[in-house]
């Protein structure tokens, strides 16, 4: 899949702004950015939910929005399933047939049974985490080869969680199928995404693949005879200040800050461990991040 400069205008404001990327087959891609930055727009418009102002979405070389049979190619799980309440399964499972022709019920039925969910004759009557299941067992039965999801583990307890975040890698790891998730759960991501898009004021701000993303920084506890020199500051990111102990992030290319911290003799330069969420504080935190 390829969105090509992709762009949204919603009632005069830019939501989206040339937003340009590829989505590799067998792959999670985390789609992360702050509230409001335009992520579930995004979402929506990748999907043909909405129609862009600008550019295009591509399965191969075809758009969504002028082909419809691609549409059985992608499936939108929002984060509600507000709209499904007063359908029962089986009205369900007609009506996604109609959209997805590979409909597997042979496979709908042993996701049903795997998650012990009962037939209902009104998902509403389905507790949130069964609702959450149960969007994804559709979304899988439907063999669509996109399946994009809106903040799936919202409001889970940990229980549904790992059933949920089980299902999306098993069948990430069985199948072609690639799943993107748009996600505040950076501690989830970072353990199933090969690759993180980040989204700032409707723009990618970065992608990159994991691994690479956390291979470009180093987290670091440092502790000055007394407080950080300006010099030093302007250099790094600081993560946490308390009195002269500092957790900062130092970029790894083409940067003399590790060699300027190190010449101020500090009294403790001790490497962390870096995470997802280290990343998304120094690159989407502005200036309000030190705490
Ligand atoms: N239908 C709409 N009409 C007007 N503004 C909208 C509409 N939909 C989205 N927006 C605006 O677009 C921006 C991006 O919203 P969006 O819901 O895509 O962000 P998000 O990154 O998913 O946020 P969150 O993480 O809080 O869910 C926001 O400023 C929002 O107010």
């Amino acid at each position: 899949m390829r969105v090509e400069n992709l762009s949204k205008r919603i009632h005069q404001n830019e939501i989206l702004k040339d937003i340009t990327f590829n989505i590799e087959p067998g792959s999670i891609v985390g789609i992360v950015g702050r509230n409001g930055a335009g992520k579930t727009t995004l979402l929506r418009t990748m999907t043909g939910i909405l129609d862009p102002t600008r550019g295009d979405v591509k399965i191969g070389d075809k758009s969504i929005f002028k082909n419809p049979e691609t549409k059985q190619d992608v499936i939108f799980v929002p984060d509600s399933s507000e709209a499904l309440k007063n359908y029962s399964t089986k009205e369900l499972v007609r009506l996604y047939k109609a959209v997805y022709p590979r409909f597997d019920n042979d496979y709908f039925n042993e996701l049903m049974e795997r998650f012990s969910l009962p037939e209902t004759k009104k998902i509403g009557n389905y507790s949130k985490g069964m609702k959450a299941l149960f969007s994804l067992v559709v979304a899988f039965s439907t063999r669509a080869r996109y399946i994009i999801l809106d903040e799936p583990t919202d409001g889970l307890d940990v229980i549904v969680k790992r059933k949920v975040l089980k299902i999306l890698v098993e069948e990430v790891a069985l199948s072609d199928v690639s799943v993107i998730i748009s996600s505040h759960r950076l501690d989830e991501l970072e353990f199933m995404a090969n690759d993180i898009i980040m989204i700032k004021d409707g723009k990618v701000d970065s992608h990159y693949e994991l691994d690479e993303m956390k291979s470009m920084y180093k987290k670091v506890q440092v502790v000055f005879s007394d407080y950080m020199p300006e010099k030093i500051k302007s250099k790094v990111s600081i993560l946490n200040q308390t009195g002269r102990v500092y957790t900062i992030i130092i970029e790894k290319n083409g940067s003399d800050a590790e060699a300027v911290i190190l010449d101020e003799k500090p009294l403790l330069y001790e490497e962390l461990s870096m995470s997802l969420e280290d990343v998304f504080v120094v690159k989407l935190g502005g200036e309000e991040f030190v705490s």
